[in-house]
């Protein structure tokens, strides 16, 4: 079972490559036409997600009309708080809309850690269909978000800007917000586990607002339970990308993790003396992909000079923005291949 481009997996194990890793924070769902049609057929984000046949389609779309060098599964992030008993919305133009939320030890009650076979065998599948489909090709990246990130969705019910309803619990009621987020966690980890047991051969958290809090803040609520995450998840490859938490680089790379995800406003050279002896993954700041093909030749190139070609994985900072033309993230994969060969 030797995959034929493993390249994703040496190099988040810290061994040697012939060339540098690529592949892009929200591939699989966003920028393709091929995406769309199927989203159109599907009637609904949701339906799509809990479709295992549709899923297993649109997540196998990039790598064969992108060419990356790794698949993730499509799927998002709040599939957890339902499968605890929170069921979320897909509002179109605007995202997702919780329209219960909990905002106190009374609301927890009616939560449950999730039972990844029973309350996420729709992503298990997937993940086996893909996986067959694949037959070997690339890796497979599983994921979830990290606890925190989610507590902010569960709390607030919608997203936002400043998530003030959720920083306000981590203020008020801290009791809570830990018994909250020790949920969440233990429900990640029988997740992960599940999708490592389903074939997912690295998986990677995504802490979109990490952010929002301060370094202590973010000491207390949030890094404890991605440690929680890391120690558990010991047999595959553990990715953290904590968007925003420049701040806690250092302590994010004694994790147990092996790759530590970069967004564009975190130096290369300053993440390496962070972060001196694990793979880092980024951190092109997606509006690159907006500019003329020479120019996205040479920020590329440029990123590739500033990490170097060993122990490091090319994507971007953040998932790419849905309005960006295909041709321009082919433009991006091709020059990582070319140029760090
Ligand atoms: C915060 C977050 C969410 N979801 C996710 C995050 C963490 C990453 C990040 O910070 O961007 C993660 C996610 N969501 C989705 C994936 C698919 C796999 C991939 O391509 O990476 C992944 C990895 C599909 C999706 N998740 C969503 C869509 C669009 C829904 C649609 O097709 O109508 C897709 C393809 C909806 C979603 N889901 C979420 C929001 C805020 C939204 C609305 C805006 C948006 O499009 O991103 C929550």
């Amino acid at each position: 079972m030797t995959l034929q481009n493993d390249l994703l997996l040496r190099a988040a194990r810290g061994e040697k490559t012939e060339r540098v890793p690529v592949w892009l924070m929200r591939q699989a769902g966003r920028i393709l036409p091929e995406y769309r049609a199927v989203r159109e057929k599907a009637g609904s984000f949701i339906a799509l997600a809990t479709t295992p046949e549709m899923a297993a389609e649109v997540t196998l779309q990039p790598v064969d009309i992108l060419g990356v060098d790794a698949a993730i599964i499509f799927s998002d992030i709040l599939v957890v708080p339902e499968a605890m008993g929170l069921p979320y919305e897909m509002i179109e133009q605007r995202g997702p809309v919780f329209p219960k939320t909990v905002r106190s030890a009374a609301d927890l009650d009616h939560l449950h850690i999730a039972d990844a076979d029973t309350d996420l065998g729709y992503v298990l599948e997937a993940i086996r269909l893909v996986k067959r489909e694949l037959n070997n090709r690339v890796p497979l990246i599983g994921f979830a978000g990290a606890p925190f990130t989610i507590f902010c969705y569960m709390t607030e019910g919608k997203g936002s800007k400043t998530f003030s309803v959720a920083k306000k619990l981590l203020y008020t009621d801290p009791a809570f917000s830990h018994s909250l987020l020790q949920k969440i966690t233990d429900s990640t980890i029988g997740y992960l586990k599940a999708q490592v047991q389903a074939g997912a051969n690295i998986v990677q958290i995504f802490d979109s607002w990490a952010g929002i809090l301060s370094p202590e803040q973010y000491r207390t609520y949030s890094l404890p339970y991605i440690k929680q995450i890391c120690d558990a998840i010991t047999e595959v490859p553990v990715t953290v990308f904590a968007k925003g938490a420049f701040f806690a680089r250092q302590e994010i790379g004694q994790l147990s993790c092996s790759v530590v995800g970069l967004d564009w406003n975190m130096d290369p050279t300053e993440s390496r003396r962070l972060v001196p002896d694990k793979t880092l993954q980024g951190n092109l700041d997606p509006c690159v992909l907006y500019a003329g093909f020479d120019q996205i030749r040479a920020e590329v190139r440029r990123m590739i000079q500033a990490f170097g070609t060993q122990r490091y994985i090319a994507n971007l900072g953040h998932g790419v923005y849905p309005d960006t033309d295909p041709e321009k993230v082919k433009c991006f994969i091709e020059t990582v291949k070319e140029y760090s060969a």
